[in-house]
Protein backbone atom coordinates (compact mmCIF):
# COMPACT_ATOMS: atom_id res chain seq x y z
CA UNK A 1 0.00 0.00 0.00
CA UNK A 2 1.57 3.17 -0.64
CA UNK A 3 0.86 5.21 2.25
CA UNK A 4 2.52 6.62 5.06
CA UNK A 5 1.48 8.36 8.81
CA UNK A 6 -0.39 5.57 11.11
CA UNK A 7 -3.36 6.11 12.28
CA UNK A 8 -5.27 5.06 16.31
CA UNK A 9 -5.83 1.56 15.07
CA UNK A 10 -2.33 0.97 14.29
CA UNK A 11 -2.86 1.24 10.69
CA UNK A 12 -1.59 2.92 7.87
CA UNK A 13 -3.33 6.06 6.38
CA UNK A 14 -3.62 7.33 3.14
CA UNK A 15 -0.51 9.82 1.67
CA UNK A 16 -0.63 11.38 5.36
CA UNK A 17 -2.81 14.66 3.26
CA UNK A 18 -5.55 14.03 6.65
CA UNK A 19 -3.08 16.98 8.73
CA UNK A 20 -3.95 19.47 5.66
CA UNK A 21 -7.67 18.91 6.30
CA UNK A 22 -7.68 19.92 9.48
CA UNK A 23 -9.87 17.02 10.42
CA UNK A 24 -8.75 13.98 12.77
CA UNK A 25 -7.33 10.79 11.09
CA UNK A 26 -10.73 8.79 10.38
CA UNK A 27 -10.92 5.32 11.97
CA UNK A 28 -9.92 2.62 10.24
CA UNK A 29 -10.15 -1.12 10.38
CA UNK A 30 -7.54 -3.45 10.53
CA UNK A 31 -8.48 -4.53 6.52
CA UNK A 32 -7.33 -0.49 5.55
CA UNK A 33 -11.51 0.23 6.10
CA UNK A 34 -12.28 3.57 6.51
CA UNK A 35 -15.07 3.81 8.79
CA UNK A 36 -18.20 6.01 8.17
CA UNK A 37 -20.21 8.06 10.77
CA UNK A 38 -22.60 4.79 11.36
CA UNK A 39 -19.88 1.86 11.70
CA UNK A 40 -17.89 3.17 13.79
CA UNK A 41 -19.27 2.63 17.33
CA UNK A 42 -19.32 -1.22 15.61
CA UNK A 43 -15.51 -1.03 14.17
CA UNK A 44 -16.57 -2.93 11.19
CA UNK A 45 -17.94 -2.00 7.73
CA UNK A 46 -21.94 -3.34 8.15
CA UNK A 47 -21.74 -3.38 4.23
CA UNK A 48 -19.49 -5.99 4.69
CA UNK A 49 -16.21 -4.14 3.26
CA UNK A 50 -13.28 -6.07 4.51
CA UNK A 51 -10.17 -4.78 2.78
CA UNK A 52 -9.39 -1.31 1.11
CA UNK A 53 -5.68 -0.38 -0.86
CA UNK A 54 -4.72 1.96 -3.08
CA UNK A 55 -2.68 0.11 -5.72
CA UNK A 56 0.63 1.46 -7.47
CA UNK A 57 -1.36 2.26 -10.65
CA UNK A 58 -3.91 4.44 -8.45
CA UNK A 59 -7.03 1.88 -8.91
CA UNK A 60 -8.57 1.61 -5.40
CA UNK A 61 -9.18 -2.61 -4.59
CA UNK A 62 -11.66 -3.84 -2.34
CA UNK A 63 -12.52 -7.19 -1.01
CA UNK A 64 -15.41 -7.76 0.78
CA UNK A 65 -19.00 -9.60 0.66
CA UNK A 66 -22.63 -8.96 1.53
CA UNK A 67 -23.49 -9.92 4.80
CA UNK A 68 -26.68 -12.54 4.90
CA UNK A 69 -28.24 -9.39 6.75
CA UNK A 70 -28.91 -7.58 3.39
CA UNK A 71 -29.68 -10.88 0.88
CA UNK A 72 -32.68 -9.55 -1.18
CA UNK A 73 -33.70 -12.74 -3.26
CA UNK A 74 -33.03 -16.00 -2.14
CA UNK A 75 -28.77 -16.02 -1.36
CA UNK A 76 -28.54 -12.57 -3.62
CA UNK A 77 -27.78 -9.42 -2.25
CA UNK A 78 -31.18 -6.47 -2.20
CA UNK A 79 -29.64 -4.28 -4.86
CA UNK A 80 -29.90 -1.61 -2.35
CA UNK A 81 -26.79 -3.33 -0.93
CA UNK A 82 -25.16 -3.12 -4.32
CA UNK A 83 -25.93 0.26 -5.14
CA UNK A 84 -24.78 1.24 -0.88
CA UNK A 85 -21.48 -0.92 -1.86
CA UNK A 86 -20.87 0.70 -5.13
CA UNK A 87 -21.73 4.08 -3.90
CA UNK A 88 -19.40 3.36 -0.78
CA UNK A 89 -16.46 2.31 -2.31
CA UNK A 90 -16.34 4.41 -5.32
CA UNK A 91 -16.17 7.75 -2.51
CA UNK A 92 -13.15 6.13 -0.97
CA UNK A 93 -11.47 6.79 -4.06
CA UNK A 94 -10.70 10.69 -2.88
CA UNK A 95 -10.34 9.75 0.46
CA UNK A 96 -7.60 7.54 -0.24
CA UNK A 97 -6.10 10.51 -2.30
CA UNK A 98 -6.81 12.70 1.13
CA UNK A 99 -9.33 13.83 -0.23
CA UNK A 100 -12.72 14.98 0.80
CA UNK A 101 -15.99 14.63 -1.22
CA UNK A 102 -19.70 14.04 -1.36
CA UNK A 103 -21.80 11.73 -4.41
CA UNK A 104 -23.37 13.86 -6.85
CA UNK A 105 -24.54 11.96 -8.95
CA UNK A 106 -24.28 7.60 -9.00
CA UNK A 107 -25.13 5.20 -12.06
CA UNK A 108 -24.87 1.55 -10.98
CA UNK A 109 -25.38 -1.33 -13.45
CA UNK A 110 -26.79 -4.78 -11.91
CA UNK A 111 -25.19 -7.25 -14.02
CA UNK A 112 -25.67 -10.17 -12.43
CA UNK A 113 -27.02 -11.42 -9.17
CA UNK A 114 -24.87 -10.84 -6.42
CA UNK A 115 -24.47 -13.60 -3.79
CA UNK A 116 -24.68 -13.31 -0.49
CA UNK A 117 -21.57 -14.77 2.31
CA UNK A 118 -19.46 -15.08 -1.37
CA UNK A 119 -15.92 -13.51 -1.72
CA UNK A 120 -16.64 -10.40 -3.58
CA UNK A 121 -13.85 -7.82 -5.22
CA UNK A 122 -14.12 -3.81 -5.78
CA UNK A 123 -11.97 -2.25 -8.64
CA UNK A 124 -12.63 1.71 -8.16
CA UNK A 125 -10.73 4.03 -10.52
CA UNK A 126 -10.56 7.28 -11.82
CA UNK A 127 -11.80 8.31 -15.42
CA UNK A 128 -11.13 11.51 -15.39
CA UNK A 129 -10.71 15.19 -12.71
CA UNK A 130 -12.35 18.27 -13.45
CA UNK A 131 -11.88 21.17 -11.38
CA UNK A 132 -13.89 20.00 -8.04
CA UNK A 133 -14.99 16.98 -10.10
CA UNK A 134 -13.77 13.65 -10.12
CA UNK A 135 -15.54 11.03 -12.60
CA UNK A 136 -15.07 8.03 -10.47
CA UNK A 137 -15.91 4.00 -12.38
CA UNK A 138 -15.61 1.13 -10.76
CA UNK A 139 -16.45 -3.14 -11.18
CA UNK A 140 -17.57 -5.56 -8.70
CA UNK A 141 -16.78 -9.41 -9.59
CA UNK A 142 -17.04 -12.30 -7.95
CA UNK A 143 -13.52 -13.34 -6.31
CA UNK A 144 -12.48 -16.60 -7.84
CA UNK A 145 -13.42 -16.50 -11.62
CA UNK A 146 -13.51 -12.58 -11.63
CA UNK A 147 -17.34 -12.71 -13.28
CA UNK A 148 -18.61 -9.16 -13.42
CA UNK A 149 -21.54 -8.93 -11.61
CA UNK A 150 -21.92 -4.96 -11.39
CA UNK A 151 -20.74 -1.67 -12.36
CA UNK A 152 -21.03 2.06 -10.90
CA UNK A 153 -20.11 5.52 -12.33
CA UNK A 154 -20.70 8.30 -11.13
CA UNK A 155 -19.64 12.12 -10.06
CA UNK A 156 -17.93 13.01 -6.71
CA UNK A 157 -17.36 17.14 -5.91
CA UNK A 158 -15.01 17.71 -3.46
CA UNK A 159 -16.24 19.29 -0.06
CA UNK A 160 -13.97 21.24 2.43
CA UNK A 161 -14.53 20.90 6.10
CA UNK A 162 -17.16 23.50 5.96
CA UNK A 163 -19.69 21.11 4.27
CA UNK A 164 -21.48 20.13 7.43
CA UNK A 165 -21.55 22.68 9.66
CA UNK A 166 -23.10 24.50 6.20
CA UNK A 167 -25.81 21.70 5.95
CA UNK A 168 -26.53 22.07 9.90
CA UNK A 169 -27.20 26.14 9.06
CA UNK A 170 -28.86 25.20 5.94
CA UNK A 171 -31.36 22.71 8.11
CA UNK A 172 -31.87 25.08 11.25
CA UNK A 173 -33.27 27.77 8.46
CA UNK A 174 -35.71 25.59 6.60
CA UNK A 175 -36.81 24.48 10.53
CA UNK A 176 -37.11 27.62 11.32
CA UNK A 177 -38.91 28.64 8.37
CA UNK A 178 -41.62 26.07 8.80
CA UNK A 179 -42.30 26.63 12.42
CA UNK A 180 -44.59 29.86 12.02
CA UNK A 181 -46.66 27.79 9.79
C1 LIG B 1 -16.69 17.78 3.98
C2 LIG B 1 -17.18 16.56 3.25
C3 LIG B 1 -16.55 15.34 3.82
C4 LIG B 1 -17.10 14.08 3.20
C5 LIG B 1 -16.69 12.93 4.04
C6 LIG B 1 -15.28 12.70 3.93
C7 LIG B 1 -14.49 12.50 4.95
C8 LIG B 1 -14.90 12.51 6.35
C9 LIG B 1 -13.93 11.76 7.13
C10 LIG B 1 -14.05 10.50 7.32
C11 LIG B 1 -15.20 9.80 6.79
C12 LIG B 1 -14.91 8.42 6.66
C13 LIG B 1 -15.40 7.68 5.66
C14 LIG B 1 -16.30 8.20 4.61
C15 LIG B 1 -17.66 8.13 5.06
C16 LIG B 1 -18.59 8.86 4.56
C17 LIG B 1 -18.44 9.71 3.38
C18 LIG B 1 -19.69 10.47 3.25
C19 LIG B 1 -19.91 10.92 1.85
C20 LIG B 1 -21.37 11.08 1.68
O1 LIG B 1 -22.11 10.87 2.57
S1 LIG B 1 -22.04 11.51 0.20
C21 LIG B 1 -23.76 11.51 0.58
C22 LIG B 1 -24.63 11.78 -0.56
N1 LIG B 1 -24.32 13.02 -1.18
C23 LIG B 1 -24.67 14.20 -0.65
O2 LIG B 1 -25.17 14.32 0.44
C24 LIG B 1 -24.41 15.40 -1.52
C25 LIG B 1 -25.56 16.38 -1.42
N2 LIG B 1 -25.41 17.40 -2.40
C26 LIG B 1 -24.60 18.47 -2.21
O3 LIG B 1 -24.05 18.70 -1.16
C27 LIG B 1 -24.47 19.39 -3.39
O4 LIG B 1 -25.52 19.21 -4.29
C28 LIG B 1 -23.15 19.18 -4.13
C29 LIG B 1 -21.96 19.49 -3.23
C30 LIG B 1 -23.02 17.72 -4.65
C31 LIG B 1 -23.24 20.13 -5.33
O5 LIG B 1 -22.12 20.86 -5.53
P1 LIG B 1 -22.03 21.79 -6.83
O6 LIG B 1 -20.67 22.35 -6.80
O7 LIG B 1 -22.46 21.05 -8.02
O8 LIG B 1 -23.13 22.88 -6.66
P2 LIG B 1 -23.36 23.99 -5.59
O9 LIG B 1 -22.17 24.18 -4.72
O10 LIG B 1 -23.86 25.17 -6.37
O11 LIG B 1 -24.57 23.39 -4.75
C32 LIG B 1 -25.84 23.01 -5.33
C33 LIG B 1 -26.89 23.25 -4.28
O12 LIG B 1 -26.55 22.53 -3.09
C34 LIG B 1 -26.44 23.47 -2.01
N3 LIG B 1 -25.39 23.03 -1.09
C35 LIG B 1 -24.11 22.72 -1.41
N4 LIG B 1 -23.47 22.37 -0.32
C36 LIG B 1 -24.33 22.44 0.71
C37 LIG B 1 -24.24 22.22 2.09
N5 LIG B 1 -23.11 21.81 2.64
N6 LIG B 1 -25.33 22.39 2.85
C38 LIG B 1 -26.46 22.81 2.32
N7 LIG B 1 -26.62 23.04 1.02
C39 LIG B 1 -25.56 22.87 0.22
C40 LIG B 1 -26.12 24.79 -2.66
O13 LIG B 1 -26.47 25.87 -1.82
C41 LIG B 1 -26.99 24.73 -3.89
O14 LIG B 1 -28.34 24.94 -3.52
P3 LIG B 1 -29.33 25.85 -4.39
O15 LIG B 1 -29.44 25.17 -5.73
O16 LIG B 1 -30.62 25.86 -3.64
O17 LIG B 1 -28.67 27.18 -4.48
Amino acid sequence: MPTTGTGESGVTAPNGHWAGTGLPEPPRTAGGVTLCGGCRALGACRLGVERERLDEGGVARFELSCPRSHEGGPDVAHGGWTAAVLDDCLGHLPLLHGVMSVTAELTVSFVKPVPVERPLELRVWADRREGSRWYIAGEMTLAPGGAVLARASGIWVTRDRSHYARHAKWLAGQVEATEGQ
